[in-house]
C-alpha cells in the first residue's frame, strides 16, 4: 500500500517575524518555493496563521451534526450542475456522503443553506461556514498571486488570476469506515481536479492519496493544523504544463471517520485560459496547450465521463 510522501511543507506562519507581506523579501522567497513545489509535485502541504485553528475546528463539529440528519433534509439541498447540491454514495464517491455548495461566498448562499437543513436555521454553522470559505479563499489568492511573482511575470497577469479566482466551491464529505471486513476501502475514485486550486483540510484522519510519475499510490500526511494546496487542470493548462495536476483519491481505512472540507478556486466560466506567453520557449518549453474556454472544457469532461488525460485530449497540442 501507498508509501509515505516527501511532498513539499511551506510555512506561511509569522515566524521571527517573516510576513508575507506582498513584495517584501519574506513573500518573493515564499513564492519561489511555491512555483517549485507546483512544478515539482503540483501540490504542497501547508502550515499557515491565515486561518484560525479553532475555526477550522468548529466547522468540523459542525459537520457532523449536519451529517447526523436524517437523509431526506439532506437530499432537500440538491444542486443545479454534476456533483453539486448532496451526493451519497455515487460511482465517483462510492463511500461517502457530500455537500458541495456553489459560491458559498455570495450573500444568502450559507443562510439558504443552513436554514434548508435546520428548519429554525443555524446561525453558528453559518458564519463558521462563510468565514472559513472566505479566509480559504484569501489564501487561494495569495498563492495565485505568488505564482505570477514566482514565474516573474508581468503585473498584467494579475487579471488572469482574478479570472481564475473567480468562484469558490465548497464541499464538505464524509468518508465511511471500511466495511468490517475490509482493511480498505477507495472512498473517493482517482481524479484530478478540473478548477484552478484546492484547499484541502480535514479533522485529522488522514486517507488521501497522490499517484506520482512513479505510478505507485503514495499517502499524504497532512501535519497536525495542516492544509494541502493542490493544482487542478486549468492551472496546470495556464501554466503550459509547468504545473502538474497530480492525480489523487481518498482511502479509508481504520475505525476514526474522516471528515474534509474542501474549497476550489474555480475560473469565470467564459474565461479564456491562454498561456502567458512569457512561459513559452521553443527549446524547452514549446506550447503544450491551445488557448480554449473554461466553459467548454468542463462540458467536454462531463459529456465524454473521461477522467484520464482530459485537459491532453481537449487542449492539447
Ligand atoms: O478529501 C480529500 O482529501 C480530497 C477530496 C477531493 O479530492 C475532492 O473532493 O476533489
Ligand atoms: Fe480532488
Amino acid at each position: 500500500m501507498g508509501t509515505e510522501s516527501e511532498i513539499p511543507l511551506l510555512d506561511f506562519r509569522k515566524v521571527n517575524g517573516v510576513t508575507l507581506e506582498e513584495g517584501s523579501e519574506g513573500w518573493k522567497e515564499m513564492s519561489k518555493k511555491v512555483r517549485e513545489a507546483f512544478e515539482s509535485h503540483g501540490c504542497f502541504l501547508l502550515l499557515c496563521d491565515q486561518i484560525p485553528n479553532d475555526l477550522r475546528g468548529q466547522i468540523f463539529t459542525d459537520m457532523k451534526s449536519l451529517f447526523d440528519l436524517p437523509e431526506e433534509t439532506k437530499k432537500k439541498f440538491s444542486g443545479a450542475k454534476a456533483y453539486r447540491g448532496y451526493t451519497a454514495n455515487s460511482h465517483v464517491i462510492p463511500h461517502c456522503q457530500s455537500f458541495g455548495i456553489d459560491d458559498a461566498l455570495k450573500p444568502d448562499t450559507t443562510e439558504n443553506f443552513t436554514n434548508l437543513m435546520w428548519r429554525q436555521g443555524n446561525p453558528t454553522f453559518c458564519e463558521t461556514l462563510s468565514s472559513l470559505t472566505s479566509k480559504t479563499r484569501d489564501l487561494s489568492t495569495l498563492i495565485l498571486k505568488m505564482i505570477i511573482e514566482g514565474f516573474g511575470l508581468p503585473q498584467q497577469y494579475i487579471l488572469d488570476v482574478e479570472e481564475l479566482n473567480n468562484s469558490n466551491d465548497t464541499r464538505m464529505t464524509r468518508y465511511q469506515l471500511p466495511k468490517e471486513n475490509k482493511d480498505l476501502e477507495i472512498a473517493l475514485v482517482p481524479h484530478t481536479d478540473k478548477g484552478t486550486l484546492a484547499v484541502i483540510c480535514h479533522n485529522e484522519v488522514q486517507g488521501l492519496q497522490v499517484l506520482p510519475k512513479t505510478g505507485e499510490w503514495v499517502d499524504v500526511i497532512i501535519p497536525p493544523n495542516g492544509y494541502i494546496v493542490l493544482v487542478g487542470d486549468m492551472l496546470k493548462a495556464w501554466s503550459n504544463g509547468r504545473f502538474q495536476a497530480p492525480t489523487h483519491r481518498v482511502v479509508t481505512k481504520g475505525d476514526k471517520e474522516r471528515l474534509a472540507f474542501i474549497l476550489f478556486t474555480v475560473p469565470k466560466e467564459d474565461m479564456t485560459i491562454k498561456v502567458p506567453s512569457e512561459l513559452v520557449d521553443d527549446e524547452n518549453h514549446p506550447l503544450r496547450y491551445r488557448p480554449f474556454k473554461y466553459e467548454d472544457f468542463i462540458d467536454f469532461h462531463y459529456s465524454t465521463r473521461t477522467e484520464k488525460g482530459v485537459l491532453e485530449e481537449f487542449a492539447g497540442l
